[in-house]
């Protein structure tokens, strides 16, 4: 019989760095603070410009190893009547923790979001989205961000605390559909580099 996996654990470990883990150091070559992030892919539905129905979010770099966004709930983000969907707020905030491995020049997706709602967040409203790095064990990032209600200092509505794993580019190029990955290695062949930083394979 094997013996215990991450999946085993109670799920609130998985989101409790180990003892071992280091605090988050700030790349040297990492955007300065202010600067605005582009998109890691045109179609991304967090980030993409091009994406028809996405959030098109644009982080921005923050001291440390951070970023801010700025959302502004739409009528098409709805899940109860005039409310937002609740999967839309957890996407928005996937997106910005996201954003922060960039700040560590790091490929990683996301293992595992927790998120917890403290405030409904009405259509129209703009939510002011931030995350941060709160450790780094070898492959793994933990992180925490905040979305609050009409400024960086509003009422606190959404939460989250999320673990990524670090990826080599074969994440994409095996797992990903094939037309995509084609296309996009053909029109953009630096995708890897856009955001400023390198990816060995
Ligand atoms: C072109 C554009 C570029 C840029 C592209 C940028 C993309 C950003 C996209 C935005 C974010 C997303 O939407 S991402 C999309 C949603 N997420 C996904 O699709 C991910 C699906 N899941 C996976 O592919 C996989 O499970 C991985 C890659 C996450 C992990 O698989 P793996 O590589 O086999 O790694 P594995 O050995 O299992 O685990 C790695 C380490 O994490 C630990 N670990 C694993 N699970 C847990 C857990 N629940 N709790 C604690 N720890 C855990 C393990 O113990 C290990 O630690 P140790 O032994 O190393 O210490």
């Amino acid at each position: 019989m094997s013996g215990p996996t991450a999946s085993d654990a109670p799920a609130g470990a998985a989101l409790t760095p180990p003892p071992e883990a280091e605090e988050p150091v700030r790349h040297p070559d990492a955007p300065a603070p202010g600067t605005l992030l582009g998109s890691h892919y045109d179609q991304c539905f967090g980030c993409g410009p091009r994406h028809p129905h996405g959030l098109h979010l644009v982080s921005r770099a923050s001291d440390g190893v951070a970023v801010t966004a700025e959302l502004r709930l739409q009528g098409d983000h709805q899940g109860a009547p005039g409310l937002a969907h609740g999967g839309v707020l957890a996407s928005a905030l996937d997106e910005v923790l996201g954003a922060v491995n960039w700040m560590l020049r790091a490929v990683a997706v996301t293992r595992r979001l927790e998120t917890d709602y403290l405030l409904p967040v009405p259509v129209d409203a703009v939510l002011h989205l931030s995350a941060r790095c709160t450790a780094v064990h070898r492959r793994k990032i933990y992180s925490t961000a905040e979305a609050r209600i009409g400024s960086p200092q509003g009422p606190l509505a959404v939460r989250a605390d999320a673990l990524y794993v670090e990826v080599p580019m074969a994440h994409f190029t095996t797992h990903g559909r094939a037309e995509d990955v084609e296309a996009v290695l053909r029109d953009r062949p630096g995708i890897a580099a856009d955001r400023a930083f390198e990816v060995n394979p």
